[in-house]
């Protein structure tokens, strides 16, 4: 049967850049993350053929599921869930095909839709046939937050076909949605970055969702309105990692040797707080004493992510390639591969950026030369 739309809707969601705290933050200890100007794009469109297909080409998959074979399924989730039931996700994977224990990004992916779209759409009489896109400019499993880009724009998507929140035109132009119904996108960004990640702190779906820049400390967040302009390199080293397996080697070594694990992540959250007494300090302009205080507590915030155990040699060459032209890197996200940020105070010339990224992208990482931190949150793209 050929299908005709009925409705579309078009959503976007940043990536994030942890600027300090990354892995304290999920034991409760402050972090300070800001939206990147990469972006994830989801359009969804309601069909008339009975099927929920599902296109993530960054991940090589097309698929669909037919919708009476999934509405028959025995799933307990609702939309008043705080977190996601194993059970479910048993059923959601054995519907699926796939195997109990894969971590393979398609594989999460696919779940996290279904769990979604079925907590959503549980109690609805009819459920919707859509084709749902999903492209993103972020790598994906690289440490910038395309899970929670996925998982924001998913959840925004789909909430808002279902009638449970309603996008508004702002002044600006732009369409976005309520405090009250980002509160709402946030809870199932949350979710569904469960599902992904494991035990995440919630930081990554928060930033996607509010955008600009935000610190978060048990669970609690406070936008920075007074962040200033922050130029830096983003770094790919490309080396795969899992942000699940990283998340869970870091626990594994607090549950052993907490005493030592502790004074360093409380360590990572003073760093964190020195670093945002400098950004509320210079709240236009960041000085040239800012920029090496901040350069300092980069190298420190690096090297404990090391002793955490989630380094790698690829991001120590990018530290000590950018150490040559006098410049501070470290990694950002759960690190063991993926992406480093490089900090850009604002004299640095484009002449040695250039020689910088030529020497970067001979080592086979992808460089973005110079990214302004702070963007907007989810917005509903016309
Ligand atoms: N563009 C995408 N298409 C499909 N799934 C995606 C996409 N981006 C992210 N994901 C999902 O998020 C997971 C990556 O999350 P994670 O390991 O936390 O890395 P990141 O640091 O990029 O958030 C993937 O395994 C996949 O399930
Ligand atoms: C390591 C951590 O602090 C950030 C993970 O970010 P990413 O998935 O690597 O982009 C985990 C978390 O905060 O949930
Ligand atoms: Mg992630």
């Amino acid at each position: 049967m050929t299908s005709s739309v009925v409705t579309e809707i078009h959503v976007s969601a940043p990536g994030k850049l942890i600027l300090h705290g990354e892995h304290a933050v999920v034991y409760g200890k402050a972090a300070i993350a800001a939206a990147l100007n990469l972006r994830s794009h989801l359009q969804l469109k309601q069909t008339t053929d009975g099927n929920l297909q599902l296109e993530l080409p960054d991940v090589g998959i097309s698929v669909q599921f037919a919708l009476a074979s999934l509405e028959s399924i025995s799933f307990s989730g609702s939309l008043e869930d705080q977190s996601h039931s194993d059970e479910d996700i048993l059923v959601i994977k054995n519907f699926a095909g796939i195997d109990v224990n894969s971590c393979e990004p398609k594989h999460l992916a696919i779940v996290s839709f279904l769990y979604v779209f079925c907590s959503i759409f549980k109690n609805k009489s009819q459920w919707p046939s859509l084709r749902v896109h999903f492209k993103s400019d972020l790598p994906v499993g690289a440490g910038l937050g395309s899970s929670a880009a996925f998982s924001v724009s998913l959840s925004a998507a789909l909430l808002q076909l279902a009638g449970h929140i309603d996008s508004l035109k702002l002044a600006d132009g732009i369409t976005s949605w309520s405090n009250e119904d980002k509160i709402v996108i946030n809870k199932w960004g949350f979710i569904c970055e469960k599902i992904i990640h494991g035990r995440p702190s919630g930081i990554d779906n928060s930033i996607s969702t509010y955008g600009g820049a935000l610190k978060m400390q048990n669970g609690q967040i406070t936008h920075l309105e007074k962040m200033p302009q922050l130029s830096v390199m983003l770094v790919n080293t490309k080396v795969p990692r899992s942000t699940m397996v990283l998340v869970a080697g870091v626990r594994q070594k607090y549950n052993l040797y907490q005493d030592v694990m502790e004074p360093i992540l409380n360590s990572v959250e003073a760093i964190t707080k020195r670093a945002e007494n400098i950004y509320q300090e210079c709240s236009t302009n960041i000085t040239d004493d800012g920029f090496k205080a901040l350069g300092d507590l980069v190298d420190l915030n690096h090297n404990l992510l090391n002793a955490m155990g989630v380094g790698h040699a690829s991001l120590d060459q990018v530290v000590a390639v950018t150490k040559k032209y006098g410049l501070h890197s470290k990694l950002t996200g759960a690190g063991g591969g993926g992406c480093a940020y490089v900090l850009i105070p604002s004299d640095t010339s484009e002449e040695l950026l250039s020689s910088l990224k030529e020497e970067l992208n001979a080592l086979g990482f992808d460089v973005w030369s110079k990214t302004t931190v702070g963007g907007l949150g989810v917005l509903r793209d016309l």
